[in-house]
């Protein structure tokens, strides 16, 4: 790592935007909506997702050269140092990236990821401005923080909170959730939004953030929060199509009620595209008519406690069955 780093000349602190906030909050929707008003600006874009199967790396729009895709792990864990090294490689290669985003899985704690930048030789390549913090006003309930010390140290540690999904809650549970908030943090910034649609003037040029933990030894940033939180990925894919009918009742009587968040490509016998899907708490949406990947069906769910056996043969049992079909390997997780 340190070899790598020796070779980087650069003098000037990039500017880094940290996304983070809870499954299904809208991260990926905002990176988005950043992406689309950045203006000329060159942006990199680093992509963290739990589970194996990349989903949101295939929803993110034009960012081919200077997105990294950071799978099967948490950065705020596991992946940490792999964060630093390729974000050295990456300003190593470009030298006229103006912008670091920062895209967190939902369940990331984002302490560590701060003292990254903040506590590591990245401090001096970097300079960490925002990190924005994704409320889901439609799933938001104290629970979720009393159960999830990621939920709660997002929260914490975000230099603005937006209350997304705006669109779906009433004024009354507005306002509740804003009060739970600032009994968490009373000096809380908050903005709200639909889609991640927030005013520019929020997003370039704020240096919200300035933390400094000095040099911190390696290692010493590491976080329990996926072992307490206790949360699982099973990812599925398949090269058969899904039975329309078959997946329909899946979803109605025999998805588990601890799945919190699901996504993925699934493609439905007698379709030539696919339907992106999208499940966040106990809302699902498909959207039709994306293009067939390989394989064209892949799914992620995420929840705690889950059966993976259970789960993964409940979808296999949603393949239209092909008569005298041989059956071939499915990869399943
Ligand atoms: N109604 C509504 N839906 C939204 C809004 N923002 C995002 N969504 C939907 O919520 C779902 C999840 O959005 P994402 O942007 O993928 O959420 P995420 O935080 O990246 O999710 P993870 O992949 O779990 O980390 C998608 O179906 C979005 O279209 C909003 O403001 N209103």
């Amino acid at each position: 790592m340190k070899t790598t780093r020796e070779k980087l000349t650069i003098n000037r602190e990039v500017p880094v935007i940290v996304i983070t906030g809870f499954l299904g909050s809208g991260k990926t929707t905002l990176v988005n909506y950043i992406l689309s008003h950045r203006n000329g600006r060159k942006v990199a874009v680093f992509v963290n997702e739990f589970g194996e199967i990349s989903i949101d790396g295939q929803l993110l729009i034009n960012v081919e050269d200077d997105m990294v895709q950071l799978n099967n792990g948490c950065i705020c864990c596991t992946l940490n140092d792999r964060l630093a090294d390729t974000i050295v490689e990456v300003l190593q290669r470009n030298t006229s990236i103006d912008y670091l985003l920062i895209e967190t899985t939902g369940i990331a704690d984002p302490l560590p990821i701060i003292m990254t930048f903040a506590g590591t030789e990245l401090r001096k390549l970097t300079r960490l401005d925002a990190i924005f913090t994704l409320v889901d006003a439609d799933t938001f309930s104290p629970d979720l923080l009393a159960n999830s010390e990621a939920a709660l140290n997002q929260i914490a540690w975000g230099d603005l909170i937006l209350l997304n999904k705006i669109d779906l809650v009433s004024p009354e549970k507005y306002d509740r959730i804003q009060k739970q908030i600032r009994q968490l943090k009373p000096d809380a910034r908050i903005m709200t939004s639909e889609y991640g649609e927030v005013p520019l003037a929020s997003i370039w040029g704020i240096e919200y953030s300035h933390p400094d933990f000095g040099e911190q030894p390696d290692h010493d940033h590491h976080s329990e929060h996926l072992a307490n939180d206790g949360f699982v990925a099973v990812s599925f894919s398949s090269d058969r199509p899904l039975s329309v009918e078959k997946f329909q009742t899946f979803l109605s009587d025999r998805l588990p009620t601890n799945v919190f968040r699901a996504k993925g490509f699934i493609w439905y016998q007698g379709n030539n595209s696919s339907h992106l899907f999208q499940l966040s708490g106990k809302r699902y949406q498909l959207t039709p008519n994306y293009p067939r990947g390989e394989p064209p069906n892949q799914l992620v769910f995420i929840g705690r406690d889950l059966n993976r056996e259970t789960l993964t043969q409940d979808l296999q049992q949603c393949l239209h069955e092909i008569p005298n079909h041989e059956p071939r390997p499915i990869m399943d997780r």
